[in-house]
This record gives C-alpha cells, structure tokens and sequence, in this order.
C-alpha cells in the first residue's frame, strides 16, 4: 500500500480519522461528503458499476474527461457496488459498521429494500450518525417521492423572491439548493459528532433534511413577516424584500461592465447620497433613506453610465461605498485577492495533467485540510477499501466480482 492511500492519507484537516461513507447520487449528498472530505475525512462514495454516479457525467469536458467531477469527487474513495445484489448489500452493512457516519440520499422505498433506512443502520451500527437527505423529508406524505434540487429552490420560497417585479420567478444559476443541503447535511453530521463525543449516552442519530428545507431556513424574515403582517414579500430585482432602506443594485458601466453596490446601513447609504452629491443630512433616518430609495438607485445608475468601471471602483472606494465588478470565471482566475487568499490551487490529475480548482475552503489556519487528489476513477478504491479496511477475503471479492456484484 502506498502512503497515500493508507487511511487518513490527507494525514491532515479538522477531521482526520472520521469514517464516512455515502450511498448518495448526484449533488446534494455527495456535496455534504465532499464537505467533509475537504477536512480530511475518509468518505468512501459507494457508487454502481458501470456508469457510477450520474455526477460524473454531468457538465463540460476536455478530451472527453468531464470537468465537474474531478472537484466534486476530490479527496473522496471511490467504489462499486451494485446494491440490486444480496450479497453487494452485505458489503453495504458492513460498510456501515464501519463508518462513524452514513450518508443515504436513495429514495425512502429503496432504502428499506436494501437495509439502508435508519431503523437498519441503526441495528447494524447503534452509534452511527445517519444524513438522510430526500426530497420532501422522512417524515412528509410524500416521503418516497423522488426530489431534484430545483425543486426545493422553488418550495423554499427563494425562487418566488428572485428576479424583477414584472418578470418570471429565477433560479440561481448553479446547483443552489443542492449545494445548500449538501453544507447544511454537513452541519448536522458536525453536530450530532458532537453530541456523540460529549454524551455517554450517544446512541446514534438521524439527521433527516429535505431538499428544500436548508434555503427555508436560511430566509430569515420570510415566515414571520407572513406571519405578522399577513403580507407576502414579492420579488424586488436585486432590492432586498424586506430591508427597505437598502440601496442594491447592479449598474452598467460607460465601458459596458456591471459593477454591484451594496449599501445596507444608515452610513453605508449616506455614502452613497454624498458621492451623488447630494444633501447628506436629507438622509439622516432609514425612513428618509427609504422614502428616496428609487432617488438613489436612479442617480447610481446614471453616475455608473457615465464613467468607466476603473474611475467608479475608484471612486466608490474612496467614497467607502461598497462595490463589485459582478465576476465571472475569468475575472476569478485573473483576481488579485483571490490570489492573496490562495483560494485556486493546482492539483495534478491523471487524466488532464495539472488542474485549478477551489482550495479547501474555509482556510483553517493551523491545521488546513488539502486536496490530495482530484475525483477519482469509478471503483478505484475498491481493492484498498474492501481488502484492506473491511478485511473482505479474496474468495469473498471474487464472487462478487463473479456476480458483477463489484
Ligand atoms: C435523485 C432521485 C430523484 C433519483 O431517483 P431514482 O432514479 O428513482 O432512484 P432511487 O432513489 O429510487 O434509487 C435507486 C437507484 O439508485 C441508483 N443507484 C445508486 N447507487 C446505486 C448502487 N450502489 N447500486 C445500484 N443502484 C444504485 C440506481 O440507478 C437505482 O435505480 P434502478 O437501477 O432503477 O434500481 C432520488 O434518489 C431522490 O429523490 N433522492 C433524494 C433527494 C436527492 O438527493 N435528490 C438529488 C439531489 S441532486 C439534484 O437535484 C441535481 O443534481 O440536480
């Protein structure tokens, strides 16, 4: 066995030593896996033969290689099993003896088939801690049916409040919702780990997330608003529903860039009414600044037409009002502070030599996690996790293979 692919072979990260494994598809639970794996968890990704995880072959490719994966399956275990077999199911629960925690994003139905719901995991291994994600939750009438991300944006109420007044409801464009539950999955696993390490009476737990759940929670104001005022926040373009005062916007520059300002407090807002030149005291209180938001919005978007991006970045950073030239891939790659902050590194692959993609993000700054290696080969780690750590004989593979249970 060669050192790196000893266990714990990131021989680094907060969570060094954790055992995960995933029988999870597509973003969302594999997103809360990579999570963890970016901290030096061991995450092994359970996946079937053949095609693998639909995840690999999603997005563009170079050469045929597809691109999205190689992030997405970094510094995770790959491998086979197909789970239609008995005895692949066996390797399964043993694989979940194994592990601290066990993530399962199957439908309800499938997972009681396969012996991979909480009461199973639970029996076979008292102190896991089980990240059911699913589409509507365990607990929902509609518990067994099937759930895409877009889904839960649309549920969460984050779609109904994106795009202009007058215009369709918006998605993000990137896998939002997914990649939410996959962070707050994440969470959950830390706090339950917690528990178990603090409580001698840990026995186990289930963390069950619905997809739409995480964004639910994460727009503070949304339910209580209704709630008390009885009102429904509408879709304000880039204005935030429900903090009035704010100016937000995003403004087309003489050179043809779109910068964003942001200014959401009283200060921030005075700011901006003293680099319009106008009467800073005529926006003392929020109720002034609201009362002449469109004043505002309308004046920035008449300043920024008629000067470059430079003189307004320029400018708004002496001014301390807070801007941004709205990014894209390019502007990431060619940034100052993103290199400051080492946010892009480079990490070889086999199949496209050496890559760029997100460091380990957030930066812990004593002991950092690290990318040992990009998303790897469909079943590459099946010898070294069958063999090795669940001590599967050699008989016992070869039926599986047999069975192209493998
Ligand atoms: C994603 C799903 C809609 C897919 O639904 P289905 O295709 O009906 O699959 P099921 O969940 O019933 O699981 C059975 C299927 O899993 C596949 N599967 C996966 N792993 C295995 C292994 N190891 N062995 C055998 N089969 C496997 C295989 O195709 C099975 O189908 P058969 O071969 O027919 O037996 C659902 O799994 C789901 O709602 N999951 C919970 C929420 C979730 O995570 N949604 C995706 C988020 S990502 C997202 O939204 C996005 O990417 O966009």
């Amino acid at each position: 066995m060669s050192d790196k692919d000893k266990p714990n072979a990131t021989g680094q990260g907060q969570l060094r030593g954790l055992k995960v494994v995933e029988f999870a598809h597509v973003v969302a639970g594999p997103l809360a896996g990579s999570m963890l794996a970016d901290q030096g968890a061991d995450v092994v990704h359970v996946e079937p033969p053949g095609a693998g995880d639909a995840a690999r072959a999603m997005g563009p490719r170079r050469d045929g290689v597809p691109l999205w994966f190689k992030v997405a399956g970094r510094n995770k275990r790959s491998v086979t099993l197909d789970l239609h077999h008995e005895a692949a199911r066996a390797v399964a629960h043993r694989l979940v003896a194994w592990a601290d925690v066990v993530i399962v994003t199957l439908r309800a139905g499938r997972l009681r088939d396969w012996g991979l719901d909480w009461e199973a995991v639970h029996q076979i291994n008292p102190q896991a801690v089980l990240l059911q994600i699913s589409g509507f939750g365990a607990t929902s009438s509609q518990a067994d049916a099937p759930g895409f991300g877009k889904m839960g944006e649309a549920r969460s109420g984050v779609v109904h409040l994106t795009g202009s007044p007058d215009g369709p409801p918006v998605h993000t464009g990137f896998s939002h919702g997914d990649a939410v539950t996959g962070l707050m999955g994440a969470y959950a696993v830390l706090a339950a780990l917690h528990r178990r390490d603090h409580d001698p009476d840990f026995d186990g737990e289930w963390i069950d997330l619905a997809l739409f759940e995480p964004l639910f929670r994460l727009v503070e104001w949304q339910v209580i608003v209704h709630d008390q005022l009885g009102t429904v926040p509408q879709r304000s373009g880039n204005q935030l529903a429900v903090a009035p005062a704010a100016v937000i916007n995003t403004y087309r520059s003489h050179d043809e860039q779109w910068i964003t300002v942001t200014s959401a407090t009283l200060r921030s807002v005075r700011n901006v009414a003293r680099l319009l030149v106008l009467p800073e005291e005529e926006f003392a209180t929020s109720e002034q600044q609201h009362a002449r938001r469109k004043e505002l919005d309308d004046g920035l978007r008449a300043w920024v037409a008629e000067r470059s991006e430079a003189e307004c970045l320029e400018a708004f950073a002496r001014a301390e009002v807070v801007a941004s030239r709205v990014f894209d891939a390019a502007d990431i790659a060619a940034d100052p502070v993103y290199a400051e902050r080492d946010d892009i590194v480079t990490v070889d692959d086999p199949d496209l030599g050496e890559v760029r993609m997100q460091a380990v993000i957030p930066h812990f700054r004593q002991h950092p996690g690290r990318i040992w290696r990009t998303g790897p080969a469909l079943g590459q780690d099946n010898d070294l996790v069958y063999r090795d750590w669940l001590g599967l004989s050699d008989e016992e593979l070869a039926a599986l293979e047999k069975n192209d249970a493998v």
